[in-house]
């Protein structure tokens, strides 16, 4: 072999958001061990949908940091897009020359409920009765109303720590919040684990579909970053996710659809999906429990539980709650 060619200069595409600079200064660490020398540069993207707290649900909210990246990237003017699988829609296609090309061993799927610094609540359960609980999540809305009817769910988007500052802000905020129901990945990834009350159970509160990965996107073309990204992929994470990915793109759900996906790997390589679609207030639910003895065909499991859901009556219920 002769002599290494010089690092090259990595530029990264990242959201603005203290979690999504955490995330990048993480995989900027991951690139690091695996070569000293890349010169990697750190490119703040914007979009719109960071400076609204209203309810995007109708506005393709969710899928506009994604979409911004991704032409960054196919412009050249990034090398590498880091997403939240969790944010990216079922329903957008990659865009042409850009490649997946490694998923991030997964963080915790789980949601957790937190509650203001001085509040004496631990648990769902010592909420009082009509308390307001901060969550935009369709799915986490349903979910928590199944648990507790009585619950009064709030939209409440931003930041995580605009969200905190909100909860902890009590009359001042003129959002009296009782709680707020939070991924607890993002939590870790801000260093504010501690503030995790009641970690729920994901029989409780089934996570999103793609929760708790990060994944890599560049360019096609670009096969020397590919060949050094694929290194970061991690192979049990790829092949959930795919699994729930199909479920997610079978069900034809829009950005904000109340839809859940998890898939596991058994200690004897089995995989087993759930999948839930809930009707808005979480009344009216389809669900899909399948296990698949063949680890090599997530995608089979994927689609053949969004079939079941669909028989079950998912279609009715993703379009019941439909934005206008
Ligand atoms: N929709 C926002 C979002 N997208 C990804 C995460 C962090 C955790 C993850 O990657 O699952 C969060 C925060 C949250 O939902 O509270």
């Amino acid at each position: 072999m002769s002599a290494d060619p010089p690092a090259r200069e990595l530029r990264i595409g990242t959201r603005t958001s203290p979690m999504a600079l955490a995330q990048t200064t993480h995989v900027t660490r991951l690139l690091h061990a695996l070569d000293p020398r890349l010169r990697i540069v750190t490119v703040p993207v914007q979009s719109e949908a960071g400076l609204w707290h209203g309810d995007l649900s109708g506005t393709g909210g969710k899928g506009l940091f994604v979409k911004a990246l991704d032409a960054r990237l196919q412009s050249g003017d990034i090398d590498l897009a880091l997403h939240c699988l969790k944010d990216v829609p079922g329903d957008v296609p990659l865009r042409e020359g850009l490649v997946v090309v490694a998923h991030l061993e997964r963080a915790d799927v789980r949601d957790a409920l937190v509650v203001p610094e001085h509040s004496g609540v631990r648990r769902l359960d010592d909420l009082p009765h009509g308390a307001r609980v901060g969550t935009a999540s369709v799915r986490r809305r349903a979910q928590l109303l199944r648990l507790r009817p009585d619950l009064r769910i709030v939209p409440v988007r931003g930041a995580v720590g605009t969200r905190l500052d909100l909860l902890d802000g009590g009359r001042e905020a003129h959002v009296e919040l009782d709680a707020l129901v939070l991924a607890s990945a993002g939590l870790a990834r801000l260093g504010l684990t501690h503030r995790a009350r009641q970690v729920f159970e994901t029989d409780e509160l089934l996570p999103a579909v793609g929760a708790g990965v990060l994944s890599l996107e560049c360019r096609r073309h670009d096969t020397a970053l590919a060949a050094l990204l694929e290194q970061l992929n991690h192979e049990r994470t790829l092949t959930e996710a795919t699994a729930e990915r199909v479920m997610l793109q079978g069900l034809r759900g829009h950005c904000n659809s109340p839809i859940a996906g998890y898939c596991v790997t058994g200690p004897d390589g089995h995989l087993s999906l759930r999948g839930m679609v809930f009707s808005p207030d979480g009344t009216a639910f389809a669900q899909a429990h399948l296990r698949s003895d063949a680890p090599h065909d997530p995608a089979a499991l994927g689609a053949h539980a969004a079939t079941e859901l669909l028989s079950q009556g998912a279609r009715a219920l993703i379009d019941t709650g439909a934005p206008l």
